[in-house]
């Protein structure tokens, strides 16, 4: 292998069972340090520059390109948040995160047990998506808090999830207040989250500050620190609803900010990318990134996932092309 790849530990792709089953110390959160909030900067051209060449800077072949679309496949929060879902599609959906790549090519690669990360769904299909998912250890995530603008009534929110919470949601991903970031008032951001997070209870929160609306990196920077310091387990860069979702740029602010948060508080806090990703080769920048920026132990789908609703698609045509040599139509690989 040349330098400069992505390695995985084995010549072949690990197999699920072979995943260290990790579990780290939750994220309390601190009191909001507003000196250490207004000290955050961001430069911008630095990141931009960076982000730039992070696509061409490595690349993975063969047995260990498979190994890595397997790895990404256990991170994906496999995501339906369409105004006509239905039941039938979210059980789709759920069948699919069970099993999310074909028999025959799973047992040619060696692989066993891969499941997705979770399923992500809208309040309503939350009892559907649990039914559909019993007997294996596939969380149900729910957007919440008047997702995707988050602009309704604040105890509406706060009853969201809770409501979500007892319909079997082991995650919550919430929307913030855009408008407390770009106005600065990061005490109401602050209190916002750890109300959000206090009504989560057991099930992990994630924070989406929908990025593609916060402005300048430096909002983004600010936004994720206030929110892991009010308690948050993920960040989360988008809904998947703005004009500008998960980008390169934003995800070097986030991942850097999660990386100051441990050197400062020891804690581990979740990182996911969400919207526009769709592509098997974009997934595996998105790993080596976070290989590179945070290491290894952020590779496992209680620190990582991505949000997507057909990037999965995509990574089972291009690990049926490993396996066959040829690729098929991308409709073979519809996913709800
Ligand atoms: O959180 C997940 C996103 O809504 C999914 O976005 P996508 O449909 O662009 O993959």
């Amino acid at each position: 292998m040349q330098e400069g790849t992505l390695q995985t530990t084995q010549s072949t792709a690990p197999t699920a069972t072979q995943l260290p089953q990790v579990h780290e110390q939750r994220n309390d959160g601190m009191p909001l340090d507003l000196d250490w909030v207004m000290a955050v900067q961001a430069n911008t051209s630095a990141i931009e520059r960076r982000a730039k060449t992070l696509p061409g800077r490595r690349s993975v072949k063969k047995d260990y390109q498979a190994a890595w679309l397997c790895k990404a496949i256990s991170l994906i929060d496999l995501t339906t948040l369409s105004g006509d879902d239905s039941a039938g599609r979210v059980r789709r959906l759920c069948a699919k995160a069970r099993q999310p790549v074909r028999a025959d090519i799973l047992e040619q690669l060696g692989m066993t047990g891969l499941t997705t990360g979770a399923v992500c769904v809208y309040h309503d299909m939350v009892e559907t998506a649990v039914d559909a998912l019993q007997g294996t250890n596939i969380p149900v995530a729910a957007v919440s808090t008047g997702f995707p603008a988050g602009l309704s009534p604040f105890h509406l929110r706060i009853a969201e999830i809770g409501e979500s919470v007892n319909a079997g949601a082991a995650e919550i991903d919430i929307v913030i207040s855009r408008r407390h970031v770009l106005t600065g008032n990061w005490q109401a951001l602050y209190d916002e989250m750890r109300e959000m997070r206090d009504a989560c209870g057991d099930a992990h929160v994630k924070a989406i500050l929908a990025t593609g609306e916060l402005g300048t990196l430096r909002n983004v920077a600010r936004a994720s620190l206030v929110c892991m310091m009010a308690g948050a387990d993920f960040i989360k860069t988008s809904t998947g609803k703005e004009p500008v979702n998960a980008t390169l740029p934003v995800t070097l602010t986030m991942i850097r900010a999660i990386r100051d948060y441990q050197d400062r508080t020891g804690i581990k806090v979740g990182y996911k990318p969400a919207g526009g990703i769709s592509k098997a080769k974009d997934a595996l920048v998105y790993l080596s990134m976070i290989k590179d920026e945070l290491g290894d132990r952020w590779l496992q789908p209680d620190l990582f996932r991505f949000g997507a609703s057909s990037l999965l698609g995509d990574i089972e045509r291009q690990l049926e092309h490993h396996v066959t040599g040829a690729y098929s139509a991308s409709w073979r690989h519809a996913i709800g």
